[in-house]
């Protein structure tokens, strides 16, 4: 490694690597599942990594945190009971709080550690443990889905690290199928997608997987986050059969006064959000013909 830089490599992207100038390690520690890190860069702010890779910087949080939130929520009338599997640094929850007509926000995470240091280092990502809708649980996201009462949930939004790791269970179909199984007539779930210039195979699989699980509609998007890999991260938008979901048309707009309860919306508009669906044609051809 270059002195006093990080470089983010790994067997999910051969061949290269983004790379973040270091001015000083913040913390370094060994959980009971990962490896974490967080550093101070010169040019995003503060830095969080797991095993390696970058889960969220200060400066591009908001793009991902607020996409992977309001695509599925604004797309519903009415959410009330909000599950989020993963997502310990608290960002989702932040973004969920948005919502005044959100009753009920379940969390489950599988790494305390993540909490704590994002409590720590990441003051206005984990803001959303603040919101008193919240119930935190500590434990595996799988395990939760299982035990979790039919159609108890408007929406589940699954916001993972990559299928190495603790994650990769999130990306297999009988996870899927229990997310279905949790939501209620006409729920929605979004899950972290990866990125279609690096992982059109891992996302063809996803998008059979849904289509087969999920009788409603069944959609991709992607957004710019220019520290995750290949500068892009996308979104699976599933919803259950029930009344109908249209993605791309967000019918139930953040209420602005909510809005400026955890500071405003840097990314997210009614606009990105219909344009988040709009795909490169390799990418149509791949995920609307499944
Ligand atoms: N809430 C943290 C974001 C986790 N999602 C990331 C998407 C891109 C991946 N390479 C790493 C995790």
């Amino acid at each position: 490694v270059i002195p006093g830089w990080f470089s983010e490599m790994s067997p999910m992207w051969p061949g290269e690597a983004h790379s973040l100038k270091v001015e000083k390690v913040l913390f370094q520690g060994k959980s009971d599942y990962q490896d974490v890190i967080v550093f101070q860069s010169a040019t995003y702010g503060k830095v969080l990594v797991l095993d390696g890779v970058i889960q969220l910087t200060e400066r591009d949080e908001c793009a991902y945190q607020e996409m992977i939130t309001h695509l599925p929520l604004c797309s519903i009338p009415n959410p009330k009971k909000v599950l989020v599997i993963g997502g310990g640094d608290g960002g989702v929850l932040r973004e969920v709080a948005r919502h005044t007509s959100v009753e009920q926000i379940d969390m489950c995470e599988i790494d305390k550690m993540v909490v704590d240091v994002s409590k720590q280092f990441f003051p206005d990502v984990a803001i959303g443990y603040e919101d008193p809708r919240v119930n935190l649980v500590i434990g595996d996201g799988v395990a939760f889905l299982k035990n979790a009462a039919e159609g108890s949930y408007d929406a589940v939004i699954v916001d993972s690290s990559d299928p190495i790791g603790p994650a990769k269970e999130l990306f297999e179909k009988p996870f899927f199928q229990s997310v279905a199984r949790a939501l209620r007539p006409g729920g929605v779930v979004c899950t972290q997608a990866e990125s279609l210039w690096l992982h059109m195979d891992i996302i063809e699989d996803i998008v059979s997987n849904c289509r087969e699980i999920f009788k409603g509609s069944v959609n991709y998007a992607w957004t710019s986050v220019p520290t995750y890999p290949s500068g892009v991260i996308g979104f699976m938008l599933c919803s259950t059969e029930g009344p109908d979901v249209d993605f791309k048309h967000p019918l139930n707009p953040i209420d602005e006064s909510s809005s400026k309860s955890n500071g405003p919306l840097k990314f997210y508009n009614a606009e990105i959000h219909s344009a988040a669906f709009c795909l490169p044609s390799f990418a149509k051809k791949v995920i609307e013909s499944k």
